[in-house]
């Protein structure tokens, strides 16, 4: 009986130990619940520890660089445009409008070809301009000369006004002796009659006989080539345009040569005289060979069937053998179309005695078959006239008067002596 007790309470002691254990496992099961593990279960043999990783970095990673790119990119990208703006002022699109129309004067400009002034007269016209400059030695001439007694002193002082005046000394002294001696026999004594013997004197000395003509007429199937000469800054450039107006003002049609390749602004100034009167110009690429110019505006000149055509060359200084050298090829080339028929030396009468040593330069070089005295409105020494004419044996053909674009007249002895002689006393 006691075996069947015992084995009856070690039934029961098992019974109760498998209920207790039977309730444990409910109570885990319930609290591990939360076993949202075991979806991610999966993830974890791979990647234990990433999950964490994975969700820390994401955010940061997926957010922060594009954050944090663009405002640091934004700053330097706004700046480097606040930078631009300011180039943006000078707009170059704003400038680059004007040439635009600076294009379209010249095509409204092209139509209105201006017509020179009439070259008759023109030295009559622009006395004023010569009697202002030489207002000194006229005045003082005449003073002179209405004094009651002519004595030595006097007539030394005469003298002195001519040699002042740029005359020259050989001049000069043939002047007063010839004016002493008239007047001596005539018994010249009112002032106006001295005067008018002064004024003879001063125009036998500027040989009123010497053809001044210029010779621009076409001949011989072809046009008349005029060669222009100079040192730079005689008014070379300018003359050349002037002396178109001059031809155009007598009738002659004009091509323009523009042979000065060693400075782009004289073929830019010359194009500018061409197109006030409607003339067309030869031009070459700056550097170029200047005799070619030369030759192909002989040419085209030819081809178009123009009266006259000018050619302006460089400004050389007459030392530099070389490119006095090269004056001599210009010639020579224009020559294989035939002679040359004016070449005229630009002298500047503000240089005085010194324009003279240029000019027998160029005599040496070209053969030189008229002056153009420039800026005779700029200088009291008007008796540089005679002076070249006597020294080189060459007569002034035009002088010039003014920076206007006709202030160039034919030279007339009688008509310049009278303007720089001033108003009769
Ligand atoms: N007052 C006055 N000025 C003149 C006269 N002739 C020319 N000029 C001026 O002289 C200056 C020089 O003229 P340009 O034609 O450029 O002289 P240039 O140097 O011989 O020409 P390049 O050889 O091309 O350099 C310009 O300002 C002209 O207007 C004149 O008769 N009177």
């Amino acid at each position: 009986m006691d075996k069947y007790v015992a084995f009856g309470i070690v039934v029961i002691v098992l019974l109760l130990a498998l209920a207790g254990a039977l309730l444990a496992p409910r109570r885990f099961r319930r609290r591990p619940g939360p076993p949202p593990a075991p979806p991610q279960a999966p993830q974890r043999p791979g990647a234990p520890t990433i999950e964490a990783p994975p969700e820390q970095k994401l955010p940061p990673t997926a957010t922060a660089p594009p954050i944090e790119k663009p405002p640091v990119e934004k700053p330097p990208v706004e700046k480097p445009r606040v930078e631009k703006a300011p180039p943006a002022p000078t707009v170059p699109p704003v400038p680059m409008a004007p040439p635009a129309e600076v294009v379209v004067p010249p095509v409204e400009v092209a139509p209105v070809v201006e017509v020179p002034a009439p070259t008759a007269g023109r030295l009559v016209r622009l006395r004023s301009r010569l009697a202002r400059s030489q207002n000194v030695f006229g005045k003082t001439m005449l003073a002179l000369l209405s004094r009651d007694k002519l004595d030595d002193d006097t007539w030394d002082e005469v003298e002195e006004t001519l040699i002042g005046a740029d005359v020259g000394v050989a001049a000069t002294t043939e002047i007063v002796e010839r004016l002493r001696e008239r007047a001596r026999v005539l018994g010249t004594s009112s002032t106006s009659e001295l005067r008018k013997l002064l004024a003879d004197e001063l125009t036998t000395a500027l040989e009123p006989d010497m053809d001044r003509a210029l010779k621009a007429s076409p001949h011989d199937g072809r046009p008349a080539v005029v060669l222009v000469v100079g040192v730079n800054g005689a008014g070379k450039t300018t003359t050349c345009g002037k002396i178109a107006r001059v031809l155009i003002a007598d009738g002659h049609s004009v091509l323009l040569g523009a042979a000065d390749t060693f400075r782009a602004a004289a073929a830019d100034q010359l194009a500018t005289w061409a197109g006030r009167v409607g003339a067309e110009v030869v031009r070459g690429p700056e550097g170029g060979d200047p005799a070619a110019v030369a030759f192909d505006a002989v040419k085209r000149g030819t081809e178009t069937g123009v009266d006259s055509v000018l050619i302006d060359t460089a400004g050389r200084l007459q030392n530099k053998v070389g490119l006095m050298d090269e004056l001599g090829k210009v010639k020579r080339v224009i020559e294989r179309h035939g002679p040359v028929d004016e070449t005229l030396l630009i002298l500047d009468a503000t240089t005085g005695q010194n324009g003279l040593e240029q000019a027998r330069v160029f005599t040496e070089v070209v053969d030189v078959t008229g002056v153009v005295l420039t800026k005779l409105d700029g200088t009291a020494k008007g008796g540089i006239v005679i002076a070249v004419q006597r020294k080189l044996g060459i007569p002034v053909k035009l002088v010039g008067l003014g920076e206007g674009a006709d202030d160039l007249a034919p030279f007339e002895p009688a008509q310049f002596v009278d303007a720089l002689l001033g108003a009769e006393a």
